[in-house]
């Protein structure tokens, strides 16, 4: 059963609908159904500010980010792009190849900030998912999709490398380098059901609403944890998968000497003692 409720006012954004699904849990839609969800430099730009704003919020503990109307997104707005990428500014070749780094830099941002954000984050996708769209879901912390999905690393169909984080992250999701050059290098589309053999989505459900049932069912879930618990196991999933097992131990004894402190340790050791489920600690806001 969902239930939505309006965000607060601070989550106002023109290319982004953001409510809250549950408790703690906020849903981000990609908002420009008629012209597919095609990321504007309004949408690249609002990413960076509405995932900044949520990994400040301690009201929230968990994202779900989908798209509206027919399908998750066709990826960058290509009229857009036309503008930046074709017509660099600068007076010269070095000053274009300047200016055009700190762009595609800033691009990359708008999805760095989600894996930035420690709350979890979930992407549902229906229909399609293309370029920009890759970028999007592999810097997200969990993947589901619907039966209709497919997803199309589409880039050198517009004759250039994806450089967004596809090419970064994509490898460490599905840990298939064949599968993960195959897809780059003939822009095929990848339907639901190989997503899911192949691990870049985690669940498949048969329409966008079980989906996002589902997604809001696990969210919820992994809401009711201690924030400290979780968020800390982000940060550090995330530091291990750029790091040697050695590195990632070395980090977590360290991040864990003062999170190892926290009263939710105490009080979920009590729970569980009492048969209680952690739904039932009130855990301090993070
Ligand atoms: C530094 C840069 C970093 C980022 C790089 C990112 C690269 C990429 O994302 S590469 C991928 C680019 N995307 C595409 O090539 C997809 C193009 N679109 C399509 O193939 C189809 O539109 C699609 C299969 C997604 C949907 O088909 P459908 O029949 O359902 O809809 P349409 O009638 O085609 O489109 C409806 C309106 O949406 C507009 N639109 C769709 N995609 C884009 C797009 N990518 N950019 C801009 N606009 C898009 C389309 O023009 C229609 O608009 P209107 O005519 O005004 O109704």
């Amino acid at each position: 059963m969902r239930t939505m409720s309006v965000a607060p006012p601070s989550y106002d954004f023109e290319t982004l609908r953001v409510s809250q699904a549950r408790d703690s849990v906020l849903h981000v839609e990609l908002n420009r159904p008629k012209k597919r969800n095609a990321m504007n430099k309004t949408l690249w730009r609002e990413m960076v500010e509405c995932f900044q704003r949520i990994a400040q919020d301690t009201d929230q503990r968990v994202v779900v980010v989908s798209g509206a109307g027919k399908m998750f997104t066709a990826g960058i707005d290509l009229l857009d792009m036309a503008g930046e990428v074709l017509q660099p500014q600068g007076d010269d070749t070095a000053r274009k190849a300047w200016h055009m780094r700190n762009t595609i830099l800033q691009y990359q941002e708008s999805f760095n900030v989600i894996e930035k954000c420690s709350k979890p984050v979930i992407a549902a996708v229906h229909g399609a998912c293309i370029g920009g769209g890759i970028d999007l879901i592999t810097a997200c912390d969990i993947r589901l999709c619907s039966r209709d999905a497919w997803f199309q690393v589409k880039e050198v169909d517009i004759g250039m490398a994806a450089d967004v984080g596809t090419l970064q992250r994509l490898p460490k999701v599905i840990g298939n380098a064949s599968l993960v050059s195959e897809l780059v290098y003939t822009a095929r589309m990848m339907m639901a059901d190989e997503a899911l053999s192949c691990g870049l989505v985690s669940r498949l459900f048969e329409d966008k609403e079980a989906m996002l049932d589902g997604a809001f069912e696990m969210a919820s879930e992994i809401a009711s944890k201690s924030p400290v618990g979780v968020q800390g196991a982000k940060m550090n999933l995330i530091y291990s998968r750029d790091h040697s097992v050695k590195d990632g131990l070395n980090y977590i004894a360290t991040w864990n000497m003062s999170m190892l402190q926290t009263d939710d340790l105490v009080k979920s050791a009590q729970a569980a003692m009492e048969k209680k489920s952690p739904k039932d600690v009130p855990y301090s806001k993070l």
